[in-house]
C-alpha cells in the first residue's frame, strides 16, 4: 500500500471504499485503480462483507476519470495494456459477487462515469453530472462505457451522450433509469447508499449473489440461456438452507437470521 493512499477503506458488513485525491477531483491513476481492484478483491473475499459502497472525496467530484497526466507519452501497446488493466479493475466490480453501490457526490466524467456504470447501481447527489466527454479530448471511453451505458439507456442516447459529451443530470439520469431512487441532496447521498446497502444485508447473501449473477449473465446471453442459468439458480435458492430459514421465519413472524456471507463463486 502506498505511503500516501489514494483510498481510504472502513471495513464492515458494508464496507465503504472512498476515492482520496480531491484535489484532482478524484481522478483515476495508476495507483488508485490497483488500491480500488485490491480493496475490492480483498472486500468480496472476506465472507463477512454483504455489500460495498464507493464514494468520492471532497463535495465537487465522485471522479473527473482517468487521470489526464498519465495519458500522455504512451505508445499505443503501453496505452493498451493499461486500458486492459483499468478495464479489469471496473470488470471486477462489475462483477463482484456483493452488491458495489455508487455514492455519487458530484461530478462523474470518463473513467468515473466508467466506474458509476460498473456499480451494480448508483444513488447520485442532486448535483451529480454525469458524462463521457472522451471524443473533445480525441479519445474515446475505455473503461467499458461504449458497452455498458448502452445497455443502460439504449444506444441511441448512449451514443448522443459519447458523441456530444453530454452531462447528464442527476434527475435526467433518474428518468432514464440509470439510477433506481430519486436524487438526494448532496449531504445525504454517502447516508443514502449506506442504508441502501445496510437494507441488502438484512436478505440472504447467496440470494443476493445468484440474482446477481443471473442478471449479469442476461446483459450477454440469449433469453434463453438466461432463464435456464436462473431456473438453475431458482432451483438452488429453493432447495438452500438460507430459503428453509427465510420462509420459516416468515411463518414465524421473525427476522430472518442468515449466515455469514455467502462464499464468492468465481464468476464463469
Ligand atoms: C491500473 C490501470 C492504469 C490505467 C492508467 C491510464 C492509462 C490509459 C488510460 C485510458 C483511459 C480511457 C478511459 C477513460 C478516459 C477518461 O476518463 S479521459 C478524462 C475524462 N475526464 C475529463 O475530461 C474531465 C476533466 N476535468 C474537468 O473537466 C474539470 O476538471 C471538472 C471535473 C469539470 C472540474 O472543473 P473545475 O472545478 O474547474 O476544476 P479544474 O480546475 O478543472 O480541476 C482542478 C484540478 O484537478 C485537475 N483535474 C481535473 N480533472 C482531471 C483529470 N481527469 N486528470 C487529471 N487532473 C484532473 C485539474 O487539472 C486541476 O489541477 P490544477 O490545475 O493542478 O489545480
Amino acid at each position: 500500500m502506498s505511503a500516501n493512499p489514494s483510498l481510504t477503506v472502513e471495513d464492515g458488513p458494508v464496507t465503504l471504499l472512498r476515492l482520496e485525491r480531491p484535489d484532482v477531483h478524484n481522478a483515476l491513476n495508476s495507483d488508485l485503480l490497483g488500491e480500488l481492484d485490491t480493496a475490492v478483491a480483498r472486500t468480496a473475499a472476506s465472507g463477512t462483507a454483504r455489500a460495498i459502497v464507493i464514494t468520492g472525496s471532497g463535495d465537487r467530484a465522485f471522479s473527473a476519470g482517468a487521470d489526464l497526466g498519465e495519458l500522455t507519452g504512451l505508445d499505443a501497446s503501453e496505452a493498451h495494456a493499461r486500458l486492459t488493466r483499468g478495464q479489469q479493475v471496473l470488470n471486477r466490480i462489475a462483477t463482484c459477487p456483493l452488491p458495489v453501490i455508487a455514492a455519487v457526490n458530484g461530478t462523474a466524467l470518463g473513467g468515473g462515469f466508467e466506474l458509476v456504470l460498473a456499480a451494480t447501481f448508483p444513488v447520485l447527489a442532486q448535483n451529480a453530472k454525469l458524462g463521457l466527454p472522451e471524443a473533445g479530448l480525441g479519445l474515446i471511453p475505455g473503461y467499458g462505457g461504449t458497452q455498458r451505458l448502452v445497455r443502460s439507456v439504449g444506444p441511441q442516447v448512449a451514443t448522443h451522450a459519447m458523441l456530444t459529451g453530454t452531462r447528464l443530470t442527476a434527475d435526467r439520469a433518474y428518468e432514464l433509469g440509470l439510477t433506481p431512487v430519486p436524487p438526494v441532496a448532496a449531504d445525504e447521498v454517502v447516508t443514502t447508499a449506506l442504508e441502501t446497502a445496510r437494507d441488502l444485508t438484512t436478505r440472504g447473501p447467496a440470494a443476493i449473489q445468484s440474482i446477481l449473477s443471473a442478471v449479469r449473465s442476461s446483459a450477454d446471453a440469449p433469453t434463453e440461456t438466461g432463464l435456464r442459468l436462473e431456473s438453475a439458480l431458482a432451483a438452488l435458492a429453493t432447495g438452500s438452507p438460507e430459503a428453509a430459514e427465510g420462509i420459516a421465519a416468515f411463518r414465524e413472524k421473525r427476522t430472518p437470521v442468515f449466515g455469514d456471507a455467502a462464499q464468492p463463486r468465481e464468476e464463469t
